[in-house]
């Protein structure tokens, strides 16, 4: 009998072993950035814009000159200079004066308010008429207005976006400094387990786990490197972990976790370095197992491809993120279900949820079929002490956006 362990518990149990442990970091090239985790505050070190900029085509103004203007009584101003793209003024303006700038032309000193072309005429070469009153700072960005000197723009431990690219851009970042990416083994175990490429017959089972575990991982900033599908025999299970074991940060090892007498992977663990846990009361996932050979997590994730998934996302996503000095984001949102959801066997459960009509419509998963998570658009727990949930009753939807 497995003696299951509380998904709270298991959890702690994982921070207080490696959650304080961090990957090094490295300095990357800005346009491989995207998805990395910053590893530094990268802190402001000059104004931006660094200079006062119009934000329409037009003419730069003092917009007291113009507040009593219409289009009956038109105001004109003499055009005093013109702004040129790339260049600094050598020229202002003052009471009665204007000057032509182009939109992101830099405005001449004086200038409190930009006026759009169209609510202008030109009467001659030095004389505009304006027909509209502007408001002061209407069309105009000022220097430092998006950062200055010493402000934090992105703190260490974010997952750098597509925008925070163009913010390191704007800064005049190329060298980004970033977390390393944690390098996860990935392990197939199982006699009846066959390559993705290779036909099936009865008894056979291809290798599900392998190409779904390895993509889990890139989406949360690991680099997967997968060992093959080794026999259920513990010598090769054995040879197989010691040869991982160098080149990587965290080991996932899936099938084998359960009672039969070919599942040994826990005596494998144990033999190598140190069982934790093995077994957890949940559902899917009951017999996952986790462990530390050489200062290194290693999990040993149930063969059966959803359970494999759900002990991922628990369990091994969470590390994965602090190893990198950060933490999942997830979207969530709070549905009424659409019918009642009897659970009666002691454990938390995650339940696969279609969101349909406004409704959570849950899904029956069978642990082996991984088409029941694949159509879902999120799930949601049930705590173990439940018996279950009432059509209506609001539950919370985490997506299963990867
Ligand atoms: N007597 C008990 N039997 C079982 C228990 C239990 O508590 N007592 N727990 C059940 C639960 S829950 C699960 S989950 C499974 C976990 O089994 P294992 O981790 O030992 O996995 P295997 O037996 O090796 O395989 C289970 C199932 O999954 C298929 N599989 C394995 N690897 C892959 C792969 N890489 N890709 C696709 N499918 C895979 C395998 O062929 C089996 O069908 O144990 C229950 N039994
Ligand atoms: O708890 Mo197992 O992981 O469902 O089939």
């Amino acid at each position: 009998m497995l003696k299951t362990k509380p998904v709270t518990e298991v959890t702690r149990i994982i921070t207080e072993r490696f959650g304080a442990y961090r990957l090094k970091s490295e300095r990357i090239p800005l346009e491989d950035a995207l998805g990395r985790v910053l590893s530094e505050d990268i802190l402001a070190s000059a104004f931006i814009p660094n200079f006062n900029r119009a934000t329409v085509d037009g003419y730069a103004v003092k917009a007291a000159d113009i507040s009593l203007c219409s289009q009956e009584t038109p105001v004109t101003l003499k055009l005093v200079g013109r702004s040129h793209m790339g260049t600094s003024n050598t020229f202002s303006i003052t009471h009665g004066e204007c000057a032509y700038v182009p939109t992101g032309g830099e405005v001449p000193d004086g200038t409190d308010a930009m006026v759009m072309i169209e609510d202008t005429q030109m009467q001659s070469e030095e004389a505009i008429s304006f027909f509209v009153p502007y408001r002061a700072g209407l069309n105009l960005i000022y220097r430092g207005e998006d950062t200055q000197p010493g402000n934090l723009i992105i703190p260490a431990g974010k997952r750098l976006k597509v925008a925070d690219t163009g913010t390191l851009a704007a800064m005049g970042i190329t060298q980004v400094p970033v977390m390393l990416r944690p390098r996860v083994a990935i392990i197939s175990t199982g006699d009846e387990i066959v390559p993705v490429d290779q036909p099936i017959s009865a008894g056979l089972i291809r290798d599900v786990n392998a190409p779904m575990l390895s993509n889990a991982v890139s989406v949360n900033g690991g680099r997967p490197n997968f060992y093959g599908i080794v026999k259920d025999h513990p010598d090769a299970i054995t040879a197989t972990v010691e040869a991982a074991l160098p080149e990587a940060d965290m080991l996932l090892i899936s099938g084998g976790t359960s009672m039969d007498t070919r599942d040994a992977v826990t005596s494998v663990i144990a033999a190598l370095g140190e069982v934790y846990v093995h077994g957890i009361t949940v559902k899917p996932g009951k017999p996952t197992i986790f462990g530390a050979i050489q200062d290194k997590p290693v999990f040993g994730l149930p063969g059966n491809p959803v359970s494999a998934y759900f002990t991922f996302r628990l369990f091994v996503r969470p590390l994965l993120h602090s190893l990198q000095g950060t933490q999942p984001v997830d979207r969530q949102i709070t549905l009424p279900l659409a019918r009642d959801l009897v659970t009666n066997h002691g454990r938390e459960e995650c339940v696969p949820v279609i969101i349909k009509d406004g409704l959570a419509h849950p899904i029956i998963i069978k642990s082996g079929l991984i088409t029941t998570v694949s159509c879902a658009d999120g799930y949601f727990r049930i705590p173990r002490d439940l018996p279950g949930r009432n059509q209506g009753d609001l539950v919370e939807i985490t997506f299963l956006d990867q």
